[in-house]
């Protein structure tokens, strides 16, 4: 085994793509060489009938991988398998395998596929398609199947391709009609099942439990394979999900070539200044963008993931015009893609991107799932995708030929992914997080039951397999709301109307708004609900395929945004105002001056206008809008602080080390004090607002200045935390605030979220705690879990932020440390040196009392685990 040679294909591309950069601005924090694995083989099962082992043997695969073999073999003797793997590692095979041969061997038993997204289900389709084995009769039922083809879907079709949507939607909620198809039902495939997290991970694995009662109803008693991308503990986690218990096999036996992997940290752009003055580094996209053009001169084929939507527009577009320049014939080898493409378009460019008329594209995580799309020699990560999983799922496209790869992860300027890059280990030596999902989430939970009961009545027997007592407490709401009726026999769904069309399982709140182009009323994509108020709101500048839009009208009853063709040379920024109430604390603990929480709150928002931005991060206006409130009732993790400990500081036995104020704090001091206290009450957009809150959805971010400021390289100054003794009371906003994003921006270490799926607020007197209070909330309604992993960890994840803030050397505060991208208040006012010293009273506090439980729970991610992939 062996990693790559200097001379090697990877280091010659990592060359490429830092030429003619200076030695003193080098990007590059630091380079891994993954050594590439051979590969262990086994023989084909007995079991499997000649004809399917000769159709998978056609299309190159000669033997099956030792771990194929394994899983292949558990599914087919009856148990529920999860397979956890690295990427490319073959795990298509280990559910077409059984299925394909039961449906040989039975002519008239079937299948059901569920993808997370409709790209992935196609690419498996096609895949089953090209076997050709004879009768299996495989076909795709999701939302771009035509109606015509649906029927003969429903009566001929042995294996369903489709995804969760639509079984929810579209398949459960008319059983009956797919009678012929439940009744010999043998398998159901759970495709990248670790993308079942959160919210839409909680209803799937509710949705799985529907899945399994309709198919004993029919008499049909499925075994569920399902493929995993490494995790901690597939098993319970594949348990979670399923509801039955399931044997994980994880020991990968596919070869791997060797990789690369470098860290990238973008320099600085010194003649440019920043929010609030920090200074500007070179936004991740942007430099993406640079790198991707790089490589496609240098032939390599490249995927850039890119965190947002509009970032993968910008991406492409970056390296089109750097291409552009070298010779007008290479920008057709770019593209972008994202979810929000028409299925038309999408295919497309899957196309070109497999048969290689497209070298370079720029995607975001629409392409992470599965698609498979082989021999990439590079892949670029521009921002940390949130989850570790993500991280090896998206760099595993490299390398998939078996050749020598390319990886490099370009952090973007926000506290945890300038964290990694400055701690490889944090990034590359890590266990892979298990996914967390709550089925008993009572909002997830109501509206589930109410779709089984109307599926079949209820009965008490199946009650355990929904939570128990929980789902009985539920049953009993969902009752004296009228929504079901209670018998003796169970519980029954009282009206004809379908409750699944009302049940959005994505978490998204509601239908998708539609973006559409006025003058032409084409189509051109669509915006999560709960994100349309900061994407598409009136005078938004929207991106789709490199052209720019403006958005005229919003139309949110309707579900309609009215956009017009439109280049403008600035880029819009929402600003919001947000008021958290708690509404139930479930688990409280006191350490002298500090307490901690973790309950139930309402967040209210409300985007009050945007900005109007140059490229350059000048801000041209602040221009007001009038959009109507919305209110998420979720989870939230909250500590607060007596006044006398802010003001007197943490006491001198506090564990870890404290230093006294120095210059950059007294800088940070001087900018936010005298400013004024902010208002809770009346907020208007022109003043401080107090709730210091990040929005809630994972809305397209925008990367389009092209910069974001910081100041320094993320080293520490001298290892020892600015801040002081106490606070001065007009430092205390600033320092919550600041604390409140950086601990945003930690969490995702510790919970299998990012940061764009929980906000937070911060108050230096919030009326329901009486005291200075930092909250940390979930994004959805009732809550995925995130805010309950963060209370658990809450001394290791306050920790690595402190650690985060005092490792960056920045004077004052940037998005390396405590700045945040989606500020709903322009990052300010922001007081670098006194969210140390609030994360030191803190700490000190909870240090001091190390008999609690806090003191004894250790990094979520230290879970034995598989190893990455
Ligand atoms: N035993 C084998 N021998 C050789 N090639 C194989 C074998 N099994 C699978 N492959 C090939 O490896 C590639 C990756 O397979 P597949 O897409 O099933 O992997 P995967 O684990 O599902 O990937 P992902 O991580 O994208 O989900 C495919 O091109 C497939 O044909």
């Amino acid at each position: 085994m062996s990693g790559p040679t200097d001379s090697g294909r990877a280091r010659q591309l990592l060359r490429r793509a830092t030429a003619g950069i200076p030695e003193r601005r080098n990007p590059v924090t630091h380079v891994a060489d993954l050594p590439a694995r051979p590969a262990r083989f086994a023989d084909w099962p007995d079991w499997a009938p000649r004809e399917v082992v000769d159709a998978i043997r056609a299309c190159g695969v000669e033997r099956p991988w030792a771990h194929q073999a394994e899983a292949a073999s558990l599914a087919w003797s009856g148990s529920d398998v999860v397979v956890a793997t690295g990427t490319a590692s073959g795990k298509s095979l280990v559910y077409q395998l059984p299925v394909l041969s039961a449906l040989v061997a039975d002519r008239k038993a079937t299948a059901l596929y569920l993808a997370p997204t409709k790209a992935l289900g196609a690419d498996q389709l096609r895949a089953v398609d090209d076997l050709g084995v004879d009768g299996v009769r495989p076909a795709s039922y999701d939302g771009d199947t035509p109606l015509p083809e649906r029927d003969w879907v429903r009566q001929h079709a042995r294996w369903v391709f489709t995804n969760p949507d639509m079984l929810h939607r579209g398949i459960l909620s008319a059983h009956a009609r797919w009678t012929r198809f439940f009744r010999k039902l043998r398998y159901v495939v759970v495709d990248e099942c670790h993308s079942y997290r959160g919210v839409f991970g909680s209803h799937v694995a509710l949705l799985l439990r529907r899945l399994r009662r309709v198919a004993r109803h029919y008499g049909a008693d499925p075994v569920f394979v399902l493929a995993s991308a490494t995790t901690a503990e597939p098993a319970a986690f594949a348990e979670r999900l399923t509801g039955g218990p399931c044997v994980a096999v994880t020991d990968d036996a596919s070869p791997r070539g060797a990789r690369t992997v470098a860290l990238w940290e973008p320099p600085l752009l010194e003649e440019l200044a920043g929010e609030n003055g920090a200074p500007v580094r070179r936004s991740a996209g942007a430099e993406a963008g640079r790198i991707l053009a790089e490589l496609v001169i240098e032939g390599a084929r490249t995927l850039v993931f890119v965190r947002s939507r509009r970032g993968a527009e910008l991406t492409s577009l970056g390296a089109k015009r750097i291409l552009s320049e070298v010779d007008s014939k290479l920008t057709g080898l770019v593209a972008a893609y994202r979810a929000g493409y028409l299925p038309e378009e999408r295919r497309s460019l899957e196309k070109a991107l497999l048969g290689g008329t497209l070298l370079g594209v720029a995607t975001t995580n629409a392409l992470e799932l599965g698609v498979d799309i082989a021999g990439l020699d590079a892949v670029v990560l521009a921002g940390y995708p949130g989850t570790l999983a993500s991280f090896w799922q998206q760099s595993g496209r490299a390398g998939r030929s078996g050749d020598e790869a390319l990886v490099v992860f370009v952090a973007r300027d926000d506290p945890l992914d300038t964290y990694l890059v400055h701690h490889p280990a944090a990034l590359l030596d890590r266990p892979v997080e298990t996914a967390v999902l709550d089925p008993a989430n009572p909002y997830v939970l109501a509206p589930q039951l109410a779709c089984a009961a109307a599926e079949l009545p209820l009965t008490t027997a199946d009650l355990p397999s929904f939570g128990g007592e929980a789902a009985r407490e539920v049953l009993d709401d969902l009752v004296a709301e009228k929504m079901l009726r209670r018998r003796p026999s169970g519980w029954y769904w009282t009206t004809r109307d379908r409750p699944q069309h009302e049940v959005d399982i994505r978490g998204s709140g509601g239908d998708q708004v539609a973006v559409v182009e006025a003058d032409t009323s084409r189509l051109l994509g669509t915006v999560d609900p709960g994100a349309a108020c900061g994407t598409v709101h009136p005078g938004a500048v929207y991106l789709h395929q490199g052209t720019s839009y403006v958005v005229d009208e919003l139309d949110l009853e309707h579900g309609l945004a009215l956009v017009h063709q439109e280049n403008p040379e600035w880029n819009t920024t929402p600003r919001e105002v947000i008021d958290i109430a708690v509404l139930d604390t479930v688990r409280e603990e006191h350490y002298g001056g500090v307490r901690v929480c973790l309950g139930e709150v309402a967040v209210t928002s409300r985007v009050v206008g945007y900005l109007r931005r140059l490229p350059s991060g000048e801000v041209l206006d602040h221009v007001a809008l009038d959009l109507p409130e919305q209110v998420l009732r979720t989870r939230a993790v909250w500590y607060t602080i007596s006044d006398e400990l802010l003001a007197n500081g943490a006491a001198p036995q506090a564990s870890h080390e404290r230093a006294p104020a120095e210059g950059p704090a007294i800088a940070a001091a001087g900018r936010s004090a005298g400013e004024p206290q902010p208002n809770n009450e009346s907020p208007s957009p022109g003043d401080a607002i107090t709730s210091r809150a990040e929005p809630r959805e994972h809305s397209d971010e925008l990367l389009a200045n092209g910069a974001a400021s910081r100041g320094g390289n993320g080293s520490t100054a001298n290892g020892r935390a600015p801040g002081g003794a106490g606070l001065d009371p007009a430092r205390i906003p600033g320092a919550l605030h600041a604390a409140e994003h950086a601990a945003i921006g930690l969490l995702p270490l510790f919970a299998t979220c990012d940061r764009w799926d929980i906000g937070g607020v911060s108050t230096a007197l919030h009326s329901d705690t009486g005291e200075a209070t930092v909250f940390v909330h979930d994004g959805h309604p009732g809550g995925a879990g995130f805010a309950d992993r963060g209370f658990a960890a809450l001394v290791p994840w306050l920790a690595a932020t402190r650690e985060a803030i005092v490792s960056c050397e920045c004077p004052a505060g940037c998005p390396s440390c405590v700045q945040s991208p989606k500020c709903g208040n322009g990052n300010d006012p922001l007081d670098k040196a006194g969210a140390v010293t609030v994360l030191d009273i803190v700490l000190g506090a909870l240090n001091r009392d190390a008999s609690h439980g806090h003191m004894v729970v250790t990094q979520a991610a230290e879970d034995p685990a598989a190893k990455t992939g």
